[in-house]
Protein backbone atom coordinates (compact mmCIF):
# COMPACT_ATOMS: atom_id res chain seq x y z
CA UNK A 1 0.00 0.00 0.00
CA UNK A 2 1.18 3.50 -0.78
CA UNK A 3 0.73 5.65 2.58
CA UNK A 4 1.46 8.83 0.94
CA UNK A 5 3.35 10.97 -2.02
CA UNK A 6 4.14 14.48 -0.97
CA UNK A 7 2.27 15.11 -3.61
CA UNK A 8 -0.81 14.12 -2.90
CA UNK A 9 -0.83 13.26 0.37
CA UNK A 10 -4.11 11.08 0.99
CA UNK A 11 -4.68 11.38 4.56
CA UNK A 12 -6.52 14.59 6.58
CA UNK A 13 -5.05 14.83 9.84
CA UNK A 14 -8.02 16.82 11.20
CA UNK A 15 -10.70 14.16 10.64
CA UNK A 16 -12.99 17.08 8.54
CA UNK A 17 -11.59 17.59 5.18
CA UNK A 18 -11.11 20.99 5.62
CA UNK A 19 -7.14 20.26 6.03
CA UNK A 20 -6.71 22.87 3.26
CA UNK A 21 -7.73 25.68 5.11
CA UNK A 22 -4.75 28.09 6.01
CA UNK A 23 -3.48 29.11 9.21
CA UNK A 24 -5.28 26.14 10.88
CA UNK A 25 -4.01 24.82 14.40
CA UNK A 26 -3.74 21.17 14.83
CA UNK A 27 -4.34 19.72 18.20
CA UNK A 28 -1.88 17.84 18.79
CA UNK A 29 -3.13 13.94 20.40
CA UNK A 30 -2.54 13.56 23.91
CA UNK A 31 -1.59 9.41 24.98
CA UNK A 32 -3.85 8.02 27.16
CA UNK A 33 -0.67 6.35 28.64
CA UNK A 34 2.03 4.75 28.08
CA UNK A 35 2.27 4.61 23.82
CA UNK A 36 3.32 1.13 22.47
CA UNK A 37 3.95 1.36 18.70
CA UNK A 38 6.11 -0.34 15.58
CA UNK A 39 6.89 2.21 13.18
CA UNK A 40 8.33 2.35 9.25
CA UNK A 41 9.59 5.38 8.00
CA UNK A 42 10.93 6.27 4.58
CA UNK A 43 14.00 7.36 3.61
CA UNK A 44 16.76 9.15 4.78
CA UNK A 45 16.83 13.12 3.52
CA UNK A 46 20.43 13.62 3.59
CA UNK A 47 21.03 10.41 1.75
CA UNK A 48 18.35 10.79 -0.79
CA UNK A 49 20.01 14.43 -1.44
CA UNK A 50 23.51 13.26 -1.50
CA UNK A 51 22.47 10.20 -3.87
CA UNK A 52 20.59 12.36 -5.97
CA UNK A 53 23.60 14.55 -6.89
CA UNK A 54 26.16 11.83 -7.31
CA UNK A 55 24.05 10.25 -9.43
CA UNK A 56 23.47 13.49 -11.65
CA UNK A 57 27.33 13.85 -12.10
CA UNK A 58 27.86 10.21 -12.33
CA UNK A 59 29.26 7.69 -15.69
CA UNK A 60 25.88 6.00 -16.18
CA UNK A 61 22.91 5.94 -14.66
CA UNK A 62 21.79 4.89 -11.03
CA UNK A 63 18.93 3.58 -9.39
CA UNK A 64 17.72 4.63 -6.05
CA UNK A 65 15.47 2.24 -4.11
CA UNK A 66 13.26 3.56 -1.41
CA UNK A 67 14.48 7.37 -1.76
CA UNK A 68 12.43 9.78 0.24
CA UNK A 69 9.43 11.49 -1.68
CA UNK A 70 9.00 15.06 0.22
CA UNK A 71 9.41 18.54 -0.28
CA UNK A 72 12.94 18.94 0.58
CA UNK A 73 13.65 16.07 -2.21
CA UNK A 74 11.00 17.02 -4.76
CA UNK A 75 12.91 20.57 -4.68
CA UNK A 76 16.21 18.70 -5.27
CA UNK A 77 14.61 16.60 -8.11
CA UNK A 78 13.05 19.48 -10.10
CA UNK A 79 16.74 21.34 -9.57
CA UNK A 80 18.62 18.19 -11.31
CA UNK A 81 15.89 18.41 -13.80
CA UNK A 82 16.54 21.76 -14.35
CA UNK A 83 19.71 21.47 -15.30
CA UNK A 84 19.08 18.66 -18.05
CA UNK A 85 19.03 15.76 -15.59
CA UNK A 86 16.72 12.45 -16.23
CA UNK A 87 15.14 11.50 -13.18
CA UNK A 88 12.11 9.00 -14.03
CA UNK A 89 9.84 7.55 -11.30
CA UNK A 90 9.73 3.83 -11.28
CA UNK A 91 7.64 1.13 -9.43
CA UNK A 92 9.63 -0.19 -6.34
CA UNK A 93 9.28 -2.15 -2.82
CA UNK A 94 8.87 1.14 -1.00
CA UNK A 95 5.21 2.02 0.68
CA UNK A 96 6.49 5.04 0.72
CA UNK A 97 6.74 6.08 -2.92
CA UNK A 98 8.45 5.25 -6.57
CA UNK A 99 11.92 4.45 -7.12
CA UNK A 100 14.33 7.11 -8.75
CA UNK A 101 16.02 6.34 -11.95
CA UNK A 102 18.59 8.84 -12.67
CA UNK A 103 20.70 9.44 -15.89
CA UNK A 104 22.94 12.38 -16.11
CA UNK A 105 22.60 14.78 -19.02
CA UNK A 106 24.94 14.68 -21.57
CA UNK A 107 25.91 18.62 -20.63
CA UNK A 108 24.77 20.04 -17.88
CA UNK A 109 22.76 23.17 -19.34
CA UNK A 110 21.87 26.34 -17.22
CA UNK A 111 19.46 29.08 -18.36
CA UNK A 112 17.37 28.21 -15.62
CA UNK A 113 15.80 29.56 -11.90
CA UNK A 114 15.97 26.76 -8.89
CA UNK A 115 13.72 27.15 -6.40
CA UNK A 116 15.34 25.69 -3.53
CA UNK A 117 11.99 25.83 -1.37
CA UNK A 118 13.55 25.56 2.62
CA UNK A 119 16.23 23.02 1.56
CA UNK A 120 19.52 23.24 2.93
CA UNK A 121 20.81 20.70 1.06
CA UNK A 122 19.27 22.07 -2.45
CA UNK A 123 20.41 25.63 -1.92
CA UNK A 124 24.11 24.49 -1.14
CA UNK A 125 24.35 21.14 -2.63
CA UNK A 126 23.49 22.37 -6.56
CA UNK A 127 25.43 25.58 -7.06
CA UNK A 128 28.52 24.10 -7.79
CA UNK A 129 26.57 21.75 -10.40
CA UNK A 130 25.49 25.16 -11.91
CA UNK A 131 28.97 26.00 -12.32
CA UNK A 132 29.50 23.03 -14.15
CA UNK A 133 26.05 23.99 -16.37
CA UNK A 134 26.59 26.05 -19.13
CA UNK A 135 24.79 28.90 -19.05
CA UNK A 136 23.05 31.04 -15.84
CA UNK A 137 21.23 29.94 -13.28
CA UNK A 138 19.07 31.63 -10.63
CA UNK A 139 19.13 30.24 -7.16
CA UNK A 140 15.51 31.78 -4.68
CA UNK A 141 14.09 29.61 -2.25
CA UNK A 142 11.21 30.10 0.52
CA UNK A 143 10.66 33.77 1.67
CA UNK A 144 11.77 31.94 5.62
CA UNK A 145 14.97 30.38 3.84
CA UNK A 146 16.36 33.70 2.45
CA UNK A 147 18.22 34.57 5.26
CA UNK A 148 19.77 30.83 5.62
CA UNK A 149 23.78 31.71 5.27
CA UNK A 150 25.25 31.05 1.83
CA UNK A 151 28.16 33.45 1.80
CA UNK A 152 30.57 30.35 2.22
CA UNK A 153 28.93 28.74 -1.01
CA UNK A 154 29.30 32.19 -2.83
CA UNK A 155 32.94 32.74 -2.13
CA UNK A 156 33.86 29.23 -2.31
CA UNK A 157 32.80 29.43 -5.95
CA UNK A 158 34.26 32.26 -7.08
CA UNK A 159 37.78 31.48 -5.20
CA UNK A 160 37.37 28.01 -7.82
CA UNK A 161 36.63 30.60 -11.11
CA UNK A 162 32.50 30.38 -11.16
CA UNK A 163 31.51 33.75 -11.59
CA UNK A 164 27.94 34.62 -9.10
CA UNK A 165 26.05 37.46 -9.33
CA UNK A 166 24.75 38.22 -5.53
CA UNK A 167 23.83 41.41 -3.76
CA UNK A 168 26.58 41.16 -1.43
CA UNK A 169 24.66 39.60 1.79
CA UNK A 170 25.22 36.70 1.71
CA UNK A 171 22.42 34.86 1.07
CA UNK A 172 19.69 33.78 -1.49
CA UNK A 173 18.96 34.67 -4.40
CA UNK A 174 22.01 34.70 -6.81
CA UNK A 175 22.90 33.49 -9.89
CA UNK A 176 25.88 30.98 -10.89
CA UNK A 177 27.19 32.11 -14.33
CA UNK A 178 28.40 28.68 -15.38
CA UNK A 179 30.78 28.09 -17.90
CA UNK A 180 30.64 24.29 -18.18
CA UNK A 181 33.62 23.48 -16.54
CA UNK A 182 34.84 24.79 -13.00
CA UNK A 183 38.94 25.53 -12.92
CA UNK A 184 38.83 23.89 -9.07
CA UNK A 185 41.94 24.03 -7.13
CA UNK A 186 43.00 25.15 -3.39
CA UNK A 187 40.28 27.19 -1.53
CA UNK A 188 39.74 28.28 2.09
CA UNK A 189 35.62 28.50 3.79
CA UNK A 190 34.50 29.65 6.80
CA UNK A 191 32.13 26.39 7.43
CA UNK A 192 31.26 27.42 11.15
CA UNK A 193 27.44 28.29 10.14
CA UNK A 194 26.64 24.74 8.01
CA UNK A 195 28.46 21.63 7.11
CA UNK A 196 26.58 21.29 4.29
CA UNK A 197 29.01 24.03 2.46
CA UNK A 198 31.46 21.29 2.77
CA UNK A 199 29.27 18.67 1.63
CA UNK A 200 28.37 20.85 -1.55
CA UNK A 201 32.07 21.05 -2.73
CA UNK A 202 33.16 17.38 -1.98
CA UNK A 203 30.28 15.82 -3.96
CA UNK A 204 30.95 17.55 -7.25
CA UNK A 205 34.65 18.22 -6.46
CA UNK A 206 36.32 15.58 -8.46
CA UNK A 207 34.32 16.89 -11.96
CA UNK A 208 36.29 20.56 -11.31
CA UNK A 209 39.06 20.28 -14.08
CA UNK A 210 41.87 20.83 -11.03
CA UNK A 211 39.65 18.96 -8.29
CA UNK A 212 39.52 20.32 -4.67
CA UNK A 213 42.47 21.02 -2.03
CA UNK A 214 39.42 22.62 0.48
CA UNK A 215 40.40 24.40 4.06
CA UNK A 216 38.23 24.66 6.90
CA UNK A 217 39.26 27.89 8.82
CA UNK A 218 36.57 28.63 11.20
CA UNK A 219 36.40 28.57 15.20
CA UNK A 220 34.01 25.22 15.04
CA UNK A 221 32.68 22.50 12.76
CA UNK A 222 29.38 21.59 13.41
CA UNK A 223 27.44 18.30 11.99
CA UNK A 224 30.61 16.26 11.46
CA UNK A 225 28.68 13.23 11.15
CA UNK A 226 27.21 14.59 8.19
CA UNK A 227 30.36 15.31 6.22
CA UNK A 228 32.00 11.73 7.14
CA UNK A 229 28.09 10.71 5.65
CA UNK A 230 29.31 12.68 2.36
CA UNK A 231 33.03 10.93 2.29
CA UNK A 232 31.52 7.48 2.31
CA UNK A 233 29.24 8.25 -0.25
CA UNK A 234 31.77 9.71 -2.45
CA UNK A 235 33.85 6.08 -1.57
CA UNK A 236 31.38 4.35 -2.90
CA UNK A 237 31.39 5.72 -5.65
CA UNK A 238 35.06 5.49 -6.55
CA UNK A 239 35.60 9.30 -5.29
CA UNK A 240 38.09 9.31 -2.74
CA UNK A 241 38.70 12.20 -0.09
CA UNK A 242 41.88 12.66 1.54
CA UNK A 243 41.81 14.17 5.35
CA UNK A 244 45.62 15.26 5.81
CA UNK A 245 44.86 17.11 8.56
CA UNK A 246 41.45 17.67 10.39
CA UNK A 247 39.44 20.63 8.62
CA UNK A 248 41.37 20.07 5.06
CA UNK A 249 40.00 18.03 2.13
CA UNK A 250 41.73 16.78 -0.79
CA UNK A 251 39.29 15.47 -3.69
CA UNK A 252 41.44 14.76 -7.44
CA UNK A 253 39.49 15.01 -10.51
CA UNK A 254 38.33 11.65 -11.95
CA UNK A 255 34.64 10.03 -12.60
CA UNK A 256 32.21 9.77 -9.72
CA UNK A 257 30.55 5.99 -10.79
CA UNK A 258 27.23 5.17 -11.42
CA UNK A 259 25.48 2.77 -8.43
CA UNK A 260 22.11 1.25 -7.81
CA UNK A 261 21.45 2.54 -4.07
CA UNK A 262 19.35 1.38 -1.06
CA UNK A 263 18.22 4.57 0.38
CA UNK A 264 18.28 3.90 4.68
CA UNK A 265 15.02 5.17 6.81
CA UNK A 266 15.43 8.10 7.96
CA UNK A 267 16.18 8.28 11.31
CA UNK A 268 16.65 11.95 12.69
CA UNK A 269 13.07 11.21 11.99
CA UNK A 270 12.78 8.84 13.97
CA UNK A 271 13.65 11.09 16.91
CA UNK A 272 9.77 12.28 17.68
CA UNK A 273 8.68 8.79 17.85
CA UNK A 274 11.50 7.15 19.98
CA UNK A 275 10.69 10.72 22.06
CA UNK A 276 7.12 9.31 21.99
CA UNK A 277 8.27 6.08 24.37
CA UNK A 278 10.43 7.96 26.57
CA UNK A 279 7.73 10.82 27.72
CA UNK A 280 5.13 8.50 27.92
CA UNK A 281 7.10 5.57 29.78
CA UNK A 282 6.07 3.40 26.79
CA UNK A 283 8.13 1.85 24.00
CA UNK A 284 8.32 2.12 20.60
CA UNK A 285 9.91 0.28 17.86
CA UNK A 286 11.36 1.65 14.48
CA UNK A 287 11.44 -0.87 11.88
CA UNK A 288 14.55 -1.18 9.09
CA UNK A 289 17.03 0.38 11.43
CA UNK A 290 20.04 -0.08 9.49
CA UNK A 291 23.44 -2.42 11.23
CA UNK A 292 25.67 0.02 10.15
CA UNK A 293 24.99 3.65 9.30
CA UNK A 294 26.51 7.49 8.50
CA UNK A 295 23.57 8.46 9.71
CA UNK A 296 23.90 10.77 12.68
CA UNK A 297 20.23 9.53 14.11
CA UNK A 298 21.82 6.21 14.97
CA UNK A 299 23.21 8.75 17.61
CA UNK A 300 19.39 8.52 19.51
CA UNK A 301 19.84 4.83 20.72
CA UNK A 302 23.36 6.54 22.80
CA UNK A 303 21.15 9.47 23.76
CA UNK A 304 17.70 8.49 24.52
CA UNK A 305 19.52 5.92 27.44
CA UNK A 306 20.69 9.44 29.16
CA UNK A 307 17.37 9.94 29.97
CA UNK A 308 16.83 6.89 31.69
CA UNK A 309 15.54 4.91 28.54
CA UNK A 310 16.15 1.09 27.40
CA UNK A 311 17.60 0.74 23.71
CA UNK A 312 17.44 -2.85 22.76
CA UNK A 313 18.31 -3.71 19.21
CA UNK A 314 16.53 -7.38 17.23
CA UNK A 315 17.85 -7.84 13.87
CA UNK A 316 16.57 -4.57 12.27
CA UNK A 317 14.20 -3.46 14.48
CA UNK A 318 15.14 -0.93 17.45
CA UNK A 319 13.29 -0.70 20.33
CA UNK A 320 13.07 2.38 23.04
CA UNK A 321 11.22 1.58 26.12
CA UNK A 322 10.96 4.97 28.56
CA UNK A 323 12.00 5.14 32.21
CA UNK A 324 9.90 5.73 35.02
CA UNK A 325 11.92 9.00 35.62
CA UNK A 326 13.15 10.93 32.98
CA UNK A 327 16.57 11.78 34.35
CA UNK A 328 18.16 15.21 32.83
CA UNK A 329 21.30 15.54 30.58
CA UNK A 330 24.09 17.51 29.99
CA UNK A 331 25.36 17.37 26.35
CA UNK A 332 27.35 19.02 23.77
CA UNK A 333 25.08 18.27 20.36
CA UNK A 334 27.03 19.85 17.71
CA UNK A 335 27.44 16.79 15.97
CA UNK A 336 23.29 16.28 16.03
CA UNK A 337 21.77 19.90 15.75
CA UNK A 338 19.01 18.29 13.63
CA UNK A 339 18.23 16.01 16.61
CA UNK A 340 17.88 19.12 19.42
CA UNK A 341 14.32 19.63 19.08
CA UNK A 342 13.12 16.47 19.68
CA UNK A 343 15.90 16.21 22.60
CA UNK A 344 14.79 19.58 23.86
CA UNK A 345 11.23 18.19 24.25
CA UNK A 346 12.14 15.40 26.45
CA UNK A 347 14.09 17.13 28.41
CA UNK A 348 11.01 19.66 29.42
CA UNK A 349 9.67 16.57 30.76
CA UNK A 350 13.08 15.64 32.86
CA UNK A 351 13.32 15.95 36.86
CA UNK A 352 16.25 18.11 37.00
CA UNK A 353 17.63 20.73 34.76
CA UNK A 354 19.50 19.62 31.91
CA UNK A 355 21.81 21.63 29.04
CA UNK A 356 22.75 20.83 25.35
CA UNK A 357 25.31 22.94 24.21
CA UNK A 358 27.66 23.52 20.69
CA UNK A 359 24.70 24.03 19.20
CA UNK A 360 24.97 27.85 17.70
CA UNK A 361 24.86 26.83 14.50
CA UNK A 362 20.90 25.81 14.57
CA UNK A 363 20.14 29.03 15.14
CA UNK A 364 20.44 28.95 10.98
CA UNK A 365 18.75 25.92 10.86
CA UNK A 366 14.75 26.01 9.55
CA UNK A 367 14.80 29.33 11.80
CA UNK A 368 16.24 30.22 14.96
CA UNK A 369 16.13 26.55 16.70
CA UNK A 370 17.14 28.27 20.27
CA UNK A 371 15.25 31.34 20.26
CA UNK A 372 11.82 29.38 18.57
CA UNK A 373 12.34 26.06 21.34
CA UNK A 374 12.73 28.91 24.42
CA UNK A 375 9.65 30.57 22.36
CA UNK A 376 7.55 27.52 22.74
CA UNK A 377 8.62 26.01 25.82
CA UNK A 378 8.71 29.07 27.56
CA UNK A 379 5.10 30.00 25.94
CA UNK A 380 3.63 26.91 27.83
CA UNK A 381 5.08 27.94 31.13
CA UNK A 382 8.53 26.16 30.92
CA UNK A 383 11.84 27.94 32.29
CA UNK A 384 14.18 27.91 29.25
CA UNK A 385 16.87 30.03 29.01
CA UNK A 386 18.88 30.34 25.75
CA UNK A 387 22.62 30.48 25.98
CA UNK A 388 25.05 31.39 23.68
CA UNK A 389 25.44 27.93 21.93
CA UNK A 390 23.09 26.08 23.31
CA UNK A 391 19.68 25.81 25.84
CA UNK A 392 19.50 25.52 29.62
CA UNK A 393 15.81 23.72 30.33
CA UNK A 394 14.30 23.87 33.64
CA UNK A 395 11.31 21.32 34.22
CA UNK A 396 8.22 23.30 35.01
CA UNK A 397 4.45 21.82 34.69
CA UNK A 398 3.38 23.20 31.35
CA UNK A 399 -0.24 24.36 30.37
CA UNK A 400 -1.97 23.69 26.90
CA UNK A 401 -1.48 26.58 24.41
CA UNK A 402 -0.44 27.35 20.95
CA UNK A 403 2.99 26.08 19.88
CA UNK A 404 4.08 28.13 16.79
CA UNK A 405 6.43 25.91 14.71
CA UNK A 406 7.91 28.77 12.39
CA UNK A 407 7.47 26.68 8.86
CA UNK A 408 10.52 24.73 10.46
CA UNK A 409 9.42 21.07 10.74
CA UNK A 410 11.28 19.79 13.35
CA UNK A 411 9.65 22.69 15.58
CA UNK A 412 6.59 21.27 14.35
CA UNK A 413 7.57 17.68 15.69
CA UNK A 414 9.14 18.56 19.42
CA UNK A 415 5.33 20.41 19.75
CA UNK A 416 3.61 17.11 19.17
CA UNK A 417 5.98 15.50 21.52
CA UNK A 418 5.14 18.19 24.32
CA UNK A 419 1.34 17.51 23.27
CA UNK A 420 1.59 13.58 23.82
CA UNK A 421 1.51 14.59 27.98
CA UNK A 422 0.43 18.18 28.12
CA UNK A 423 -3.22 18.52 26.73
CA UNK A 424 -4.15 21.42 24.87
CA UNK A 425 -1.54 21.83 22.60
CA UNK A 426 -1.99 22.73 19.50
CA UNK A 427 0.55 23.08 16.80
CA UNK A 428 0.58 25.60 13.83
CA UNK A 429 1.11 24.77 10.49
CA UNK A 430 1.61 20.64 10.58
CA UNK A 431 1.86 20.39 7.05
CA UNK A 432 5.36 21.91 7.43
CA UNK A 433 6.39 18.47 8.30
CA UNK A 434 6.07 17.89 4.48
CA UNK A 435 9.65 19.21 4.01
CA UNK A 436 10.83 16.09 5.38
CA UNK A 437 7.91 13.97 6.41
CA UNK A 438 4.67 14.12 4.40
CA UNK A 439 3.12 11.24 6.51
CA UNK A 440 3.68 12.74 9.95
CA UNK A 441 0.42 13.00 11.43
CA UNK A 442 -0.45 10.02 9.64
CA UNK A 443 2.24 8.07 11.45
CA UNK A 444 1.91 9.91 14.48
CA UNK A 445 -1.91 9.44 14.61
CA UNK A 446 -1.55 5.87 13.40
CA UNK A 447 1.37 5.28 16.46
CA UNK A 448 -1.32 6.23 19.07
CA UNK A 449 -4.11 4.37 17.93
CA UNK A 450 -1.69 1.26 17.79
CA UNK A 451 -1.26 1.13 21.49
CA UNK A 452 -1.73 2.88 24.64
CA UNK A 453 -1.91 1.50 27.78
CA UNK A 454 -3.64 2.86 30.04
O1 LIG B 1 24.24 17.56 4.93
C1 LIG B 1 23.11 17.33 5.40
O2 LIG B 1 22.32 16.52 4.87
C2 LIG B 1 22.73 18.01 6.66
C3 LIG B 1 23.68 18.62 7.44
C4 LIG B 1 23.35 19.31 8.71
O3 LIG B 1 23.37 20.69 8.45
P1 LIG B 1 24.16 21.77 9.37
O4 LIG B 1 25.60 21.43 9.34
O5 LIG B 1 23.83 23.08 8.72
O6 LIG B 1 23.58 21.63 10.74
C5 LIG B 1 21.97 18.90 9.22
O7 LIG B 1 21.61 19.70 10.32
C6 LIG B 1 20.94 18.99 8.12
O8 LIG B 1 19.67 18.66 8.61
C7 LIG B 1 21.30 18.02 7.02
C1 LIG C 1 18.56 21.67 9.37
C2 LIG C 1 17.74 20.90 8.65
O1 LIG C 1 17.53 20.99 7.32
P1 LIG C 1 18.36 21.56 6.09
O2 LIG C 1 18.79 20.36 5.28
O3 LIG C 1 17.39 22.40 5.33
O4 LIG C 1 19.53 22.34 6.61
C3 LIG C 1 16.93 19.85 9.31
O5 LIG C 1 16.32 19.04 8.58
O6 LIG C 1 16.86 19.78 10.55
Amino acid sequence: MLISKYSAPDFDPYGDNRAEEPNRLWPAPVAGGPVTASVSLPGSKSLTARELVLSALADGSSLLRAPLHSRDTANMVEALRALGVSIVEKPGESEFGADFLITPAEELLGSTTIECGQAGTVMRFVPPLAGLALGPTMFDADDSARGRPMGAIIAALRALGVDVNDDGRGALPFTVHGTGTVEGGAIGIDASSSSQFVSALLLSASRFEEGIDLTHSGERLPSLPHIEMTIAALAARDVTVESPEIGRWVVRPGAIAARDVDIEPDLSNAAPFLAAAVVTGGSVTITGWPESTTQVGADLADLLPLFGATVTKDGDRLTVTGPERIRPITIDLSTGGELVPAIAAIAAFADGTSEITGIGHIRHHETDRLAALAAELNGLGGAVTELEDGLRIEPKPLTGGVWRSYEDHRMATAGAIVGLVVPGVEIENIATTAKTLPQFPQLWTRMLGEGTAA
